[in-house]
């Protein structure tokens, strides 16, 4: 579809695309999960993937990361195929994505320094010094007090430990996160911070979002377009209008259900009453 005027994302130019997934599919066993499935993924953008429990997205997320293998299809990250690369080249891919995994976000018996500092030492060799340094810069970054720095997981709040949990994914400066349910277990004003937070990455470091949620709120006011996993593939992707236009049951009970009525506009929401 070309870019409409009121399309504000960046447009579909090759060197646009961080991610390029073609025609993936991956089984486990006899069960197939992913059939023949394409995404790409543009420079800045934050994109909401979504589907019904189950469908596979965690799956297509550690596909992506090469953590599950693939029965076919290619899928390209800076160009790189990162599955058949050679180590340098995988090296430098895992320096330019940080990711936020839904479970065990932190190392409990580490502070939140101490677990910023991770990938830093993986990856970087560089002094103790700047790597403190460093590390107390993305924790301002994701908007925490500064003395969250020597404070332990257990010591967090659920928000606190979502933003020292995305503090360690920025910490090599990447160009693209994974956030996994990133406001799952938030309340709904925690969630709004952090989706706020995520934009204002987005604008100020360019940063490219690639978001699974289930979160309505997140999709209506955060993502720049939206990819709903269905039927083994990427059934339909697009701004938010275009999953209000489209036509295929989940979608519509999806976006214009019960719980997304407070986020559609009215006339375009069946369960406005009118008198609401
Ligand atoms: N390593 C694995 N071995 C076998 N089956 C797997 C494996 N990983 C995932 N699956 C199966 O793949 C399917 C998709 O799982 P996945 O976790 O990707 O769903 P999801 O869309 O992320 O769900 P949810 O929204 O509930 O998190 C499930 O049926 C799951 O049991």
């Amino acid at each position: 579809m070309p870019p409409s005027d009121t399309d504000t994302t960046p447009r579909n130019r090759d060197d646009d695309v961080i991610i390029r997934a073609k025609d993936v599919t991956v089984r486990f066993g006899s069960k197939t999960i992913l059939d023949g499935l394409s995404l790409d993924v543009r420079r800045g953008e934050i994109l909401g993937f979504v589907g019904a429990s189950g469908t596979g997205k965690s799956v297509l997320l550690r596909t992506i990361l090469g953590l599950n293998a693939k029965q076919s299809g290619t899928i390209e990250v800076f160009g790189v195929d990162y599955e058949r690369a050679d180590e340098a080249a995988r090296l430098s891919v895992e320096q330019r994505w940080g990711v936020l995994f839904q479970q065990g976000a932190l190392f409990s018996s580490l502070t939140v320094l101490e677990n910023i500092q991770v990938p830093m030492r993986e990856y970087l060799d560089i002094s103790p010094k700047l790597m403190d340094e460093l590390a107390r810069l993305k924790i301002d970054l994701v908007g925490l007090a500064a003395d969250a720095a020597d404070k332990y997981p257990s010591e967090l709040s659920g928000g606190m430990i979502k933003r020292a949990a995305l503090a360690r994914a920025l910490a090599l400066d990447p160009d693209i996160v994974f956030l996994d349910e990133p406001t799952s277990g938030l309340d709904p004003i925690g969630a709004a911070d952090f989706d706020e937070l995520i934009m204002t990455l987005r604008d100020t470091l360019g940063l490219t979002v690639y978001m699974v949620t289930h979160d309505l709120d997140s999709l209506f006011q955060a993502c720049d377009r939206i990819a709903v996993l269905g039927k083994k593939k990427v059934l339909v992707e697009g701004p938010l209008q275009t999953m209000l236009d489209f036509e295929d049951d989940w979608v519509k009970s999806y976006f214009h259900g019960k719980r997304a009525r407070y986020v559609v506009p009215k006339d375009e929401n069946p369960y406005f009453s009118g008198n609401e």
